[in-house]
């Protein structure tokens, strides 16, 4: 008997959703449809058709199709939400919470339909609140409805430790706590260089700037593009989610999970260490924290709580 290819379907394909089909398929990690509004389905195709005429030159071999139809996306076992507006230079990711809510809800309204089994990552912003909205709209377990901030927001980090130390990225270990806004948590003592806890290696107000430059991180890259945001890296984000989850690899990475008593949070979407393997979200990590911390996690969760309840207003 065969064994089927999974099937991934990406919903708006705009920047960071094509790039991350490109991404997805580049590491084989299944058939991908890029889906996005009946108004773009020609352009959705172009760029479906381009990326896999890259395939011979690349040596992949996943499918990718562009569609605006539903149907196309039926059974996927992976849906990522990228779908809405991005944010221009002078705004905040909460200024897109009316907008991009509609759009949430009416795409996920088609995602429980055509998916009921997938799993969905949401990266539409802002996105602890967007992935609240998949949350209520699409009636899946928790375990199933993921956003992606954590990734990004510990690459950023990592890269910016990377850069003052001049060593491999690949040796900086470290995580964000909290949303996806200016005062997410980069936890600093859980930091460390090769096994060398990174207050050992850089002096304190150095530190404190790679802190705050990394909670403006995606700020910084809306003023440089002056016409929309990142969308390389939170690729690569959402690639790293898609496959731990397909090759249930049980990775300890940070997610947006929906909270209920951890952390003392409930009825919350919040960036949380946690297991991500075959099942989605399999277990959340609970770290103690120092009283600094958690002040600095409670006034993150306050942030997203404010951005929720215009969502439920
Ligand atoms: N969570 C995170 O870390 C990050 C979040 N984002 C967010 O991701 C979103 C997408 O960003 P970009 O791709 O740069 O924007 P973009 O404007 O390039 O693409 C968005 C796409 O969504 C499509 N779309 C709109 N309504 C739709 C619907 N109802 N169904 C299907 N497709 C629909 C649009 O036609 C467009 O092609 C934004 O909200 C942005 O703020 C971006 C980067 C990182
Ligand atoms: O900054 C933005 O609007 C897009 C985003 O979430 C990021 O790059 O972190």
């Amino acid at each position: 008997m065969a064994l089927a290819r999974k099937k991934i379907t990406v919903v708006g394909a705009g920047f960071t959703g094509a790039t991350t089909a490109l991404m997805l398929a580049q590491k084989e990690l299944g058939n991908v449809v890029l889906l996005d509004i009946p108004q773009l389905e020609n352009p959705t195709k172009g760029k479906a058709l381009d990326m896999l005429e890259a395939s011979p030159v690349q040596g992949f071999d996943s499918q990718i199709i562009g569609t605006s139809n539903y149907d196309d996306a039926a059974g996927s076992d992976i849906v990522i939400i990228t779908a809405g507006v991005a944010r221009k230079p002078g705004m905040s990711r909460d200024d897109l919470v009316n907008t991009n809510a509609g759009i949430m809800r009416s795409v996920c309204e088609n995602v429980k339909k055509v998916a009921p089994e997938s799993i969905v990552i949401i990266l539409s912003n802002p996105v602890d609140a967007m992935t609240y909205v998949a949350y209520k709209t699409l009636g899946f377990p928790k375990n199933r409805v993921i956003g992606q901030s954590g990734v990004l927001d510990t690459a950023r980090y990592c890269t910016f430790i990377a850069q003052e130390l001049n060593v491999s990225v690949e040796d900086v270990r470290g995580f964000v706590l909290g949303g996806h806004g200016d005062d997410m948590v980069p936890l600093v003592r859980y930091s460390n260089v090769g096994g060398i806890p990174i207050d050992k290696l850089i002096p304190a107000d150095r530190i404190e700037a790679i802190v705050q430059r990394t909670r403006v991180g995606g700020g910084e890259i809306v003023n440089l593009l002056g016409n929309g945001s990142a969308y390389y890296a939170p690729a690569a984000s959402l690639v790293q989610m898609a496959e731990a989850i397909l090759k249930d690899k049980k990775r300890i990475i940070p997610v947006i999970a929906y909270l209920e008593g951890e952390y003392g949070y409930n009825d919350l979407f919040l960036g949380v260490p946690a297991i991500l393997g075959g099942d989605g979200i399999e277990k959340v990590f609970e770290l103690e924290l120092t009283a600094e911390e958690k002040a600095a996690l409670d006034k993150s969760a306050d942030s997203v709580r404010s951005v929720i309840a215009v969502v439920n207003a």
